[in-house]
């Protein structure tokens, strides 16, 4: 089966610093995998060079089989692949519905058919009730289903969210995880960012951890979290 995204050795420097060194995994279609690794370790830096916000100097980058790894962020997201942001930006002064609108155009010609789409995906995130509200009204959890809304109008076959949970009660990210875990039945699969030990253990099969830019180990998340290399770069100091 041809892996949804295969990063073939990515590697991105600024200035001297090596952020990504020969970075490479797979991720499946319908599936939920996790991105592992402490502060600093080039996550974020990987997110950006999938979702095109950065080039990589190196590697390849294929989803469905194409190569990604120079296109435009537009282009990406149009062609499936979609992104969360660590620090939620919505357009304040828009409603939640407008918002999310914006998002379904990269998918849907006319507004009315943007505007359904939008609508449903409120519904399915439970947060229909603030589709007419100021985004700028919104409380954390509120906003955080805002921005995977968003991502999830422009109706992606992956979805990269990171950090999604940061911030939220642990009955809010309780809800937020259920929602997710529901992705891949829609033919959706997620890569996430996520520090909790425990959210990554219940969400993701499967792993990669990043440590100094480059892949420590990458496999079934029960054996990679037993790791004893995993446990000094980055259990060790992470409390879950
Ligand atoms: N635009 C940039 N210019 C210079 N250095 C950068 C830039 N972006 C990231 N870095 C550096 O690259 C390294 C990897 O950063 P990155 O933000 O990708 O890590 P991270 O794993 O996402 O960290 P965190 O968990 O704290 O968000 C860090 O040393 C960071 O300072």
């Amino acid at each position: 089966m041809t892996a949804l995204l295969d990063v073939q050795s990515i590697s991105k420097s600024f200035g001297g610093l090596k952020a990504l060194q020969d970075v490479h995994f797979s991720v499946d279609e319908n599936e939920i995998f996790a991105v592992i690794g402490p502060n600093g370790a080039g996550k974020t830096t990987l997110f950006n060079c999938l979702s095109g916000a950065l080039h990589p100097d190196s590697g390849q980058i294929l989803f469905e089989g194409e190569r990604i790894e120079h296109l435009p962020p537009h282009t990406i997201c149009k062609r499936g692949l979609a992104r969360t942001f660590q620090i939620v930006k919505p357009f304040r002064g828009m409603t939640v519905l407008e918002n999310v609108q914006v998002a379904a155009f990269a998918k849907h010609k006319t507004t009315l058919a943007a505007r359904k789409a939008a609508a449903a995906v409120l519904e399915e995130l439970d947060i229909a009730s603030k589709a007419y509200v100021d985004a700028g009204e919104l409380n954390v959890s509120e906003l955080r289903s805002l921005e995977i809304a968003r991502a999830l109008a422009t109706e992606p076959r992956l979805l990269l969210l990171d950090e999604m949970l940061a911030g939220l009660t642990k009955a809010e990210a309780d809800a937020l995880c259920a929602k997710i875990r529901l992705l891949p039945s829609r033919g959706i699969a997620v890569i996430v960012v996520e520090h909790s030990v425990p959210v990554i253990s219940s969400l993701c099969e499967r792993s990669v951890v990043i440590d100094f830019g480059q892949v420590l180990l990458c496999g079934p998340t029960a054996e990679v979290i037993k790791d004893e290399r995993v446990q000094g770069a980055y259990l060790g100091k992470v409390a879950s």
